[in-house]
């Protein structure tokens, strides 16, 4: 499992039984760190790997809410125009969608009663209104955003091992408000997730 910080390292850790075959890595912020973990740690061999940890939430999801991808995706990656935003794949660059096997994603939100949907990779945290409406507008399914789902997902498929995406909801993808974010009980479910996962 690849986190972006400690604390969701520790959360996943203290929730993990006993000698469970499961490595816990922290990466770093924001895809490229997560990537570049997600490859170095892929190396030395893995069945499965897992972008874990905090983000925010689509409505319905709150805080304390589960989101397991579908599909993790790139949603920033393109270039910006004056008819809107190009994505990477439509400029002939590349993929930005990075489906989850679907039994995986399956089970892993039966496990943990999580809700299933495209979980957003972004390297710029959304602040606005604005921009969560057109994110919501561009993937109607979104559940959650992050910043590393997709990073691990690309290195997931290079070495060929399967991937998914779990997500602990902190705070609302919308205009910035600090003091709104449940870091606590993001934590507090993603160590949950991990325990049902697990068991
Ligand atoms: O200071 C801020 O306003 C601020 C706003 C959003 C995120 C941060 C972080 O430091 C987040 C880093 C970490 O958390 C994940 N995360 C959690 N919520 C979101 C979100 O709404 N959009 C994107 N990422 C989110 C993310 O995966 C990072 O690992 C500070």
């Amino acid at each position: 499992m690849i986190t972006a910080v400690e604390a969701e390292a520790a959360a996943i850790r203290a929730a993990l039984p006993r000698g469970a075959a499961v490595r816990v890595v922290v990466g770093g912020v924001g895809p490229a760190a997560a990537a570049a973990t997600a490859g170095r740690e892929l190396v030395t061999g893995a069945d499965l790997v897992v972008s874990a940890g905090i983000g925010g939430g689509f409505a319905p999801l709150a805080p304390g809410a589960i989101a397991v991808a579908t599909t993790s995706v790139f949603a920033d990656l393109g270039a910006d125009t004056a008819e809107g935003f190009v994505p990477m794949a439509e400029l002939g660059f590349g993929v930005a969608e990075h489906p989850v096997p679907a039994k995986l994603a399956v089970e892993l939100a039966d496990r943990t009663g999580g809700h299933l949907g495209t979980v957003l990779t972004v390297a710029t945290v959304t602040g606005t209104a604005e921009r969560a409406a057109a994110l919501a507008r561009r993937y109607p399914d979104a559940v959650a955003e992050a910043m590393e789902g997709a990073g691990v997902a690309i290195a997931a498929t290079h070495a060929g091992v399967p991937f998914a995406e779990l997500r602990t909801i902190s705070n609302a993808v919308g205009p910035r408000d600090r003091a709104a974010w449940r870091i606590e009980d993001a934590l507090a479910a993603l160590g949950r997730a991990v325990a049902e996962a697990t068991a």
